[in-house]
Parts: structure tokens; C-alpha cells; sequence
């Protein structure tokens, strides 16, 4: 009998096929508490899980008493309580690498477009209001050769650097756990500790994991040691930023602007006072959201599903040491 593995998340038609030659596939909007509530017996059964988004906790392991792999379509782990999978001997497989290089170009989307004011103005143009020559009140702020602050050095981190050494001339500071000599030697990024580099940063771009040691890194403490003149662009994830300070500082103009694509709560809510403050550009969570990528990374989760509960897993495990 082929083992029952359940999907929460839409995937092309060719990767559902490859996923139901190896498994009894059952498909769910979510994992949420009331599906897995009205669908029991289901979780009950379940060897593996793929998707994205919902939480992944002691309580939801108490009802798939059988899982031996959850496969998540994304490279951050967050929602997953890793110590609850590791108790009870579950794999967790992830989609590093794959995403890496698109993630990279939607800082560096977020940085140009904070600096120049691309949505503000694009609006403006869009309104009507281009009526003659433009003046100053539509002019940005250079992103070549400013320097730029790297929180989290990572895979993205890395390309991002790249983007900024070789694209705009940008000297590159860095904070992450550890030196990174690739960093240095490749970009001349200089490591520093984290309030050097809010102190010396004209960007500061964060890229960091969501973990009890990330979570509000960066609140009024640390915004303030930012310069006036400085944008704040966050990737990693919305609760690294205390939001609350993050706005307050916006309407104050202890820094110049903000580019974000993660929010404390998503969908960001439409009430925000993050939406109303003209130098916000504001995404919703499209690090990875081009065709290709996601393709990419649907394909991987995929492989890493089968590997994981039919083969031998070298690549793409959060916690290896379950597999001793
Ligand atoms: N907006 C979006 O759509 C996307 C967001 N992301 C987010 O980006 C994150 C990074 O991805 P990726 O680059 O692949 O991950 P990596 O694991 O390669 O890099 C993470 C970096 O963060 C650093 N770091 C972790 N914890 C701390 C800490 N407490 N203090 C200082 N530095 C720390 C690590 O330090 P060290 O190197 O020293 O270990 C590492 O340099 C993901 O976890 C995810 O949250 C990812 C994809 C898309
Ligand atoms: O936020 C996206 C991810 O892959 O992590």
C-alpha cells in the first residue's frame, strides 16, 4: 500500500501526478485546527504533509500520530515548532537555494524602489499629475555607491551583496551569528556588530529567520541609532521589526523611508497605518512569486517528500539529526 500524504497547497498538474505515483494523495485548503478537527481519521493516517503556511505544533502532531516527513514549499521554517518534530522523529524538509536569486531581486526591487519613490510617483503620473517639468518634490534618493547593511548573511544575504558590490558600487556591511570570508573576500563586506551597522548604513536590509532570538531585533532601541536619512527594507520576516515602532518612526522621520515585504500579520490589514504614510512601499510577501521560482520550488518540495519518506535524504533537512 502506498503511504497517505496529505497536500495543502495547489500544484501543477505534472508535480500532483509525480507525487501520486509514489503516494495516496489527499488534498486540503490548510492544515488549520478545524480542518484537521473535520477531516480526522485523514491526519490520522498521514506519513507525510507538503504545503505552506500553517502552523506545524505539538498539538497538531498529536493528530498525525504516523507523520514522518512534513515538506514545506518555502525556505523559512517559522511555523514549524522544530523541537515538537525532532521529540517525535519527523523530518522536516525545506526549499533552500532554489529561491535564492529571485528573493535577491526583490530586495534590491525594494531598495530602488524606496529610494526613487517608484510607486509614489508612478501614481502620480497615473493621477495626472504630470503636468510639466517635475521638481523636487518627486525627486529620490541615490541607492549607487551608498552603503548598504546586511542583517543576515545567508544564501540571500550573499546574492544580494553580489547585486549591490557589482550592480551599484554599494560598500556592504554585514551582521550575522558568524564571519563569512565568501562575503568578504568576493564583496569586501566587512562584518560589524549590529548597532555599528545601523549607525553606518544608508540601507539597512534584513534577511534574517524568524526565531525567539530574531523576534523584534529591531524596535525603537535600534531604529533610532539608523540616520535620518536611512530606509529600512524588511525580507526575512515581519515580526523581526517591532511594527509599531517601525510606524511611529515613519510618521516622525527618524528614518526616510521603509520597503516591506513581510509584516507582522499577513494579509498586512488594510486599516495599517503602514498603507497611508507615502514612503512605505508595501508588498505582499513576493520574495520568491515569479512563475519560475515557485515552480522551482514546488518541484523541489515535491522531491524532497519522496526522498524523505521513500529514499535517502542528502540535501534540503532542517533537522538531519532525526535521521540517525
Ligand atoms: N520575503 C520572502 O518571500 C522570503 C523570505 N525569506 C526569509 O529569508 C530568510 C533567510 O533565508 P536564507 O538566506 O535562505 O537563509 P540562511 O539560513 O542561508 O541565512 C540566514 C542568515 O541569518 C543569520 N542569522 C540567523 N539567526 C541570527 C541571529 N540570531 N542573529 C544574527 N544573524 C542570524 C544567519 O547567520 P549565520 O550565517 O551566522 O548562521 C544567516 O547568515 C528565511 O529564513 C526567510 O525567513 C526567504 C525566502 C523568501
Ligand atoms: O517566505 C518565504 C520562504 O520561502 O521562506
Amino acid at each position: 500500500m502506498k503511504p497517505s500524504v496529505i497536500l495543502y497547497k495547489t500544484l501543477p498538474a505534472n508535480l500532483l501526478s509525480r507525487l501520486e505515483n509514489h503516494f495516496t494523495v489527499t488534498q486540503f485548503d490548510d492544515i488549520s485546527p478545524e480542518t484537521v478537527k473535520a477531516n480526522a481519521d485523514v491526519f490520522a493516517n498521514a506519513e507525510g504533509i507538503l504545503g505552506s503556511g500553517g502552523k506545524v505544533d505539538g498539538a497538531f502532531l498529536a493528530s498525525t500520530p504516523k507523520l514522518r516527513v512534513a515538506s514545506t514549499v518555502s525556505v523559512g521554517y517559522d511555523n514549524f515548532n522544530v523541537d515538537a518534530l525532532n521529540e517525535r522523529g519527523v523530518v522536516l524538509m525545506h526549499t533552500p537555494t532554489v529561491l535564492t536569486e529571485t528573493v535577491a531581486d526583490t530586495a534590491m526591487a525594494l531598495i530602488l524602489s524606496s529610494a526613487r519613490r517608484v510607486v509614489e510617483v508612478a501614481e502620480r503620473v497615473k493621477n495626472g499629475e504630470w503636468q510639466s517639468s517635475i521638481g523636487a518634490d518627486w525627486f529620490g534618493i541615490d541607492v549607487h555607491h551608498k552603503t548598504l547593511g546586511i542583517l543576515g548573511m545567508g544564501r540571500i544575504g550573499l546574492a544580494l551583496a553580489q547585486r549591490a558590490h557589482f550592480g551599484f558600487s554599494m560598500p556592504i556591511l554585514y551582521n550575522a551569528r558568524r564571519h563569512h570570508k565568501e562575503a568578504e573576500e568576493r564583496f569586501n563586506a566587512r562584518y560589524c556588530d549590529l548597532d555599528t551597522l545601523l549607525a553606518e548604513s544608508d540601507f539597512v536590509c534584513i534577511l534574517l529567520p524568524l526565531s525567539d532570538e530574531t523576534r523584534h531585533l529591531i524596535g525603537t532601541e535600534q531604529i533610532v541609532k539608523m540616520k535620518s536619512s536611512a530606509v529600512l527594507i524588511n525580507v526575512g520576516r515581519g515580526p523581526v521589526v517591532d511594527e509599531k515602532a517601525l510606524i511611529q518612526a515613519l510618521q516622525e522621520g527618524k528614518i526616510h523611508a521603509a520597503g516591506l515585504d513581510v509584516f507582522e500579520q499577513e494579509p498586512l490589514a488594510v486599516d495599517s497605518p503602514l498603507l497611508s504614510l507615502p514612503n512605505v512601499v508595501a508588498l505582499p510577501h513576493i520574495g520568491s512569486a515569479t512563475h519560475e521560482t515557485r515552480y522551482g520550488m514546488a518541484e523541489c518540495a515535491v522531491e524532497n517528500l519522496i526522498t524523505a519518506l521513500t529514499g535517502k535524504v542528502e540535501v534540503n533537512c532542517v533537522n538531519p539529526q532525526v535521521l540517525k
